[in-house]
């Protein structure tokens, strides 16, 4: 670094100090906590946003937001080349970084990261940041202070791209990095675009739900605002939108979080609605789950969660690779050998795990967080992944869309040729339609839409693919949550010592029992997550486990 870029460096740094006594991590989903200490936080980020442009000579985006947590908090993460998330190599320097005391030794670390990394600093390269945030009244101001960061890189340029749903900015970098257009209305031309098709090549007779409306919850917050205004370009689907925004706190007690963790309907929505198919979405819009009303049953619903969206994409995805094997007239199998893996975590619900294996499927599984579940899925021509509360997307890879694009384009002069070009274009379709860089509400309910279509089912059918078994999770406050670590996926506690066999056990007293704990990488908690052949004993192994969590790390432990 030249001294000119080391006296901009500093001096813009002196004025974002860090808060004192404050340690942040990158967490499983960049760094988050209450929005008032946050800004220097994100302007270090702005500069490490910078340093990763150079680095990769590629655009880099950087979101704000909190996605499902309180709306008095906030986050930022960063969004890579491929618009995945920042490679795992750079989380240790955002650690540093952000916990750096003084712009002294903030400097200190920029030069020996600069060197180590080897990255071009010579103030002629340039750098491009696009910038997003989501609803929350905090994000403006820090969006500046990202944006005073970048400034600080001589050469780099941010670009603040406004208000978007956190798949937005990361499908945009995608797609800028791709040299293609990449503007809010480019986003909503595909998807709705790749959806009309995948609705044209539905098979005749099957179309059930067309004229039937979805009701979606939009968690108060920035998906809301989206599916408002996408509803007007989008043809073949009756959307209605609650909790746009408008009024109402972000999510507070709406949203997939909420419906997922607590399984009752959220605001806004009414036991007028039993019956209705209706979908949630998080505050920023990467994850969605569905849902029915259940009539009479105190508020309770049928919950449908990225489990079973899972398996509903599974099937459609199966179906398609099923034509595309059958022989043309027995004439030469011509099929490609596509691999095809779900991704799951242990939070993913036994019945389902039990069901796709069931379908003959691969299932693996990765600790929670995103980051870990996309890296996986990217290892198969297919790739299917998902977190039970909604996040997940659908990988294809670049070798499979290849051949699909020769096959689809390929005249066949029999019917069973014809079935098999079907399928190409319907996989085709949902390579558009379904976001390549990170799980997307948005995209992932259109995928939804389509395949019931395609199905011919309602939402009851789809629900009726397996049943779930009951399970509840619970948070517990502890002392130090970093002092649980945790191996196997997350489904195994090394430390504490002890902990472990005693959670071992509590399980072994209820049939199909099955619970772990893992420190949050978003609050500063333990979660206890249990399951169980009942309700009750669900609720009861959790709280058992949940009392053993206080007594090993609580505030009257002795840790
Ligand atoms: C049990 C649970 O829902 N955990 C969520 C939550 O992470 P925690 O590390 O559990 O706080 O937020 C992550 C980011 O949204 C999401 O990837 C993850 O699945
Ligand atoms: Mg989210």
């Amino acid at each position: 670094m030249n001294e000119k870029q080391r006296s901009i460096l500093l001096d813009s740094s002196s004025r974002f100090p860090p808060p004192p006594g404050v340690k942040l991590s990158y967490g499983t989903s960049g760094f988050r906590a209450d929005a008032s200490i946050l800004q220097s936080t994100v302007f270090r980020v702005g500069i490490l946003a910078a340093l990763r442009s150079l680095k990769t000579q590629s655009v880099i985006g950087l979101m704000i937001t909190a996605s499902h947590n309180d709306v008095s908090d906030n986050g930022v993460k960063i969004a890579d080349p491929s618009g995945g998330m920042l490679s795992q190599a750079w989380e240790p320097f955002a650690d540093a970084l952000a916990n750096a005391p003084d712009s002294l030794h903030l400097v200190q670390l920029v030069d020996d990261f600069v060197r180590k990394e080897n990255i071009p600093f010579e103030g002629l390269e340039s750098a491009e940041i696009l910038l997003g945030r989501d609803t929350r009244p905090s994000g403006e101001s820090l969006l500046e202070a990202a944006k005073k960061g970048i400034n600080s890189i001589v050469g780099a340029v941010a670009v603040d791209m406004g208000v978007l749903t956190t798949p937005q900015l990361h499908w945009m970098v995608r797609a800028r990095n791709k040299g293609m257009k990449a503007t809010e209305l480019d986003y909503f031309d595909q998807l709705s675009s790749s959806f009309s098709k995948l609705i044209d090549l539905i098979p005749h007779g099957n179309i059930v739900n067309t004229m039937d409306k979805l009701i979606v919850d939009g968690a108060n917050g920035v998906g809301g605002e989206k599916l408002v205004v996408f509803k007007k370009v989008l043809q073949f689907l009756d959307l209605e939108i609650r909790n746009s925004g408008k009024e109402g706190v972000l999510n507070e007690e709406v949203g997939a979080d909420y419906v997922q963790k607590e399984k009752v309907v959220p605001r806004g929505f009414a036991p007028a609605d039993a019956g209705m198919r209706c979908a949630s979405l998080d505050g920023d819009a990467d994850r969605l789950v569905y849902f029915s009303v259940i009539p009479n049953a105190d508020n309770r619903i049928c919950l449908i969660d990225g489990d079973k969206i899972l398996s509903l994409f599974a099937l459609f995805i199966m179906e398609q690779l099923s034509i595309l094997n059958q022989n043309e007239c027995g004439g030469e199998n011509n099929s490609y050998p596509a691999t095809l893996g779900v991704v799951q975590t242990a939070y993913a619900n036994g019945a389902s795990t039990d069901y796709l294996k069931h379908l003959g499927l691969e299932v693996v599984f990765t600790p929670t967080g995103v980051k870990y579940l996309h890296e996986k899925a990217a290892e198969y021509d297919i790739g299917i992944y998902f977190e039970a509360n909604g996040h997940g997307t659908i990988l294809l890879s670049e070798g499979l869309l290849h051949w699909l694009d020769g096959r689809s384009s390929k005249p066949s002069l029999t019917s069973k040729g014809s079935e098999q070009q079907k399928a190409a274009l319907r996989l085709l379709a949902v390579s558009k339609l379904i976001n390549q860089a990170v799980g997307d509400a948005l995209s992932g309910l259109l995928l939804v839409e389509a395949i019931l279509q395609h199905m011919g089912w309602s939402i009851h059918r789809w629900s009726e693919l397996y049943h779930d078994l009951p399970s509840r999770q619970l948070k517990v406050k502890v002392v130090d949550r970093s002092a649980v670590v945790t191996e196997n996926a997350e489904t195994v506690v090394v430390r504490p010592l002890g902990i472990q066999e005693a959670i071992n056990a509590e399980t072994a007293k209820y049939p199909q029992g099955r619970c772990f704990i893992r420190p949050s990488g978003t609050e500063d908690v333990v979660r206890v997550y249990a399951e169980a052949s009942t309700e009750e004993a669900a609720v009861n192994l959790a709280n058992s486990v949940a009392r053993l969590v206080d007594q090993f790390l609580g505030f009257g432990s002795s840790s």
